[in-house]
């Protein structure tokens, strides 16, 4: 039996043939609907290949392994982007499936290729939650960024996303403000990346917090403290 992860990468377009033909051959097709949104749904999209593909939410993704037939899961984005695809992935192997990835562009790849900066440059990603019961996240991310800066790297924040609660730039933003050192840095904040209205904007943390970038999902990107000519010059003519 198959266990087969394919990415759907960031927009119906993206789903190529081997995802596809991975699609048609399984005897069951699950389409995460879960752990990124996707233009017109990836549900909808799917189902333009095959009719009776399932909706795999979160109680799919991370509850108990409920699979018993040769599966398709179709995943937003590149299907290793997001830990509970691996955790899945590493059960259906321990059930004797013969597992397969199929690799496609991650908004964490297009954030890289989008903002100009060097690829070989990045730092560790991190994500930031809505407070919960009173306790905020900010110090996390804070202190990702300033690991990365320490190292000259430039840093990938993620916003959360799920239960059609997903986090937008300003509301990062005006959480993020609360260190005041972050509040005036420059970010390049990212919406909707590859959709037909992708939005890129650069600017001061504080302005971005009353920016109006349309509809999620949205990330954040910081640039390292001291950045090559080239990704600085890119920034000035290209994004801004
Ligand atoms: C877990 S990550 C994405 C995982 C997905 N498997 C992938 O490879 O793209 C989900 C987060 O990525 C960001 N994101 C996803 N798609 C995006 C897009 N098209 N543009 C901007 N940010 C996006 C949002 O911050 C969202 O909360």
């Amino acid at each position: 039996m198959k266990f087969v992860l394919a990415g759907a990468g960031l927009r119906c377009e993206h789903l190529n043939e081997r995802v596809k033909r991975a699609i048609l051959e399984a005897e069951e097709v699950w389409v995460d609907t879960y752990t990124s949104p996707f233009p017109g749904g990836l549900l909808n999209c799917v189902k333009g290949v095959r009719e009776d593909a399932l909706e795999a939410d979160r109680s799919v993704l991370e509850g108990p392994f409920r699979f018993s037939k040769s599966v398709t899961l179709v995943v937003p984005g590149d299907p290793m982007a997001a830990t509970a695809h691996s955790a899945l992935l590493l059960e259906a192997r321990r059930r004797g499936y013969s597992v397969q990835i199929i690799s496609n562009v991650s908004a964490l790849q297009a954030a890289r290729s989008k903002s100009g900066l060097s690829q070989y440059r990045f730092g560790k990603v991190v994500t930031l939650m809505y407070p919960k019961e009173g306790i905020s996240f900010t110090e996390s991310v804070y202190n990702v960024i300033k690991d990365n800066d320490s190292m000259n790297l430039h840093t990938i924040v993620l916003l959360e996303t799920g239960y059609g609660r997903d986090m937008t730039v300003p509301e990062a933003a005006r959480l993020l403000c609360e260190y005041e050192e972050l509040c005036d840095r420059r970010a390049i904040a990212m919406a909707r990346l590859c959709w037909d209205d992708e939005t890129i904007k650069v600017a001061k943390l504080r302005e971005l917090a009353e920016s109006d970038l349309g509809g999620p999902p949205h990330l954040l990107v910081f640039p390292s403290p001291k950045l090559h000519p080239i990704e600085e010059e890119f920034i000035e003519a290209v994004l801004k």
